[in-house]
């Protein structure tokens, strides 16, 4: 099952809570970039620059999709690449969401993040404008974050993908 969504959505922590409810492992893209590169995403965009990054996870999505049979998510850009869109079709995927306030909420205390560094509600508002349909695009099912725990957002992805026992 594939995880997709925006910066600070919840993929880890549901992802680690949905990888053992199924007895499967998680993985996380984001976490293969930095463990190849030996070093922070933030460090790769200020060093190398945002394509040089897009192009590792390009790579490292294609090699998890490989790879990994259990619980992935993959970081928030990914699905910007045609070739990562295409590799994501007839899979599980599912889309992670929540809205503007949540989000400036959710993001902001955690790790830096390179794309909202300035002005970040204006930031998310156009990353989001031009993800969303990507997202809903790969994605057989679109789950909200909000007003749910990350427990409960695991009964609902199970729920929808139709993976619940009952
Ligand atoms: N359902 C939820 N309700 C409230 N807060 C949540 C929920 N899920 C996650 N969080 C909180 O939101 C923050 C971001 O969660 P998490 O790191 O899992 O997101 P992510 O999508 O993996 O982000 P990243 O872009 O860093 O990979 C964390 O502080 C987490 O505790
Ligand atoms: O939304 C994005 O473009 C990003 C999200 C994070 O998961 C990281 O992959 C990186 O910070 C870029
Ligand atoms: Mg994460």
């Amino acid at each position: 099952m594939i995880l997709v969504g925006p910066m600070g959505v919840g993929k880890s922590t549901v992802g680690e809570l949905l990888a053992a409810r199924l007895g499967a492992a998680f993985r996380d893209t984001d976490k293969d970039i930095v463990d190849t590169s030996g070093k922070p995403i933030s460090e790769i965009f200020i060093d190398e620059g945002e394509p040089h990054f897009r192009a590792l996870e390009r790579e490292a999505v294609r090699r998890a999709l490989a790879e990994h049979p259990g619980v992935l998510a993959l970081g928030g850009g990914a699905i910007l690449a045609e070739e990562t869109r295409e590799l994501l079709r007839c899979l599980p995927v599912v889309f992670l969401e929540m809205g503007l306030t949540e989000a400036v909420k959710r993001v902001g205390l955690d790790a830096p993040r390179p794309l909202l560094a300035v002005n970040p509600r204006q930031q998310w508002r156009k990353l989001m404008d031009e993800r969303r349909p990507l997202y809903a695009g790969v994605a057989r099912a679109v789950v909200s974050t909000e007003h749910r725990t990350p427990d409960e957002v695991v009964d609902e992805i199970l729920e929808v993908l139709e993976l619940k026992q009952s």
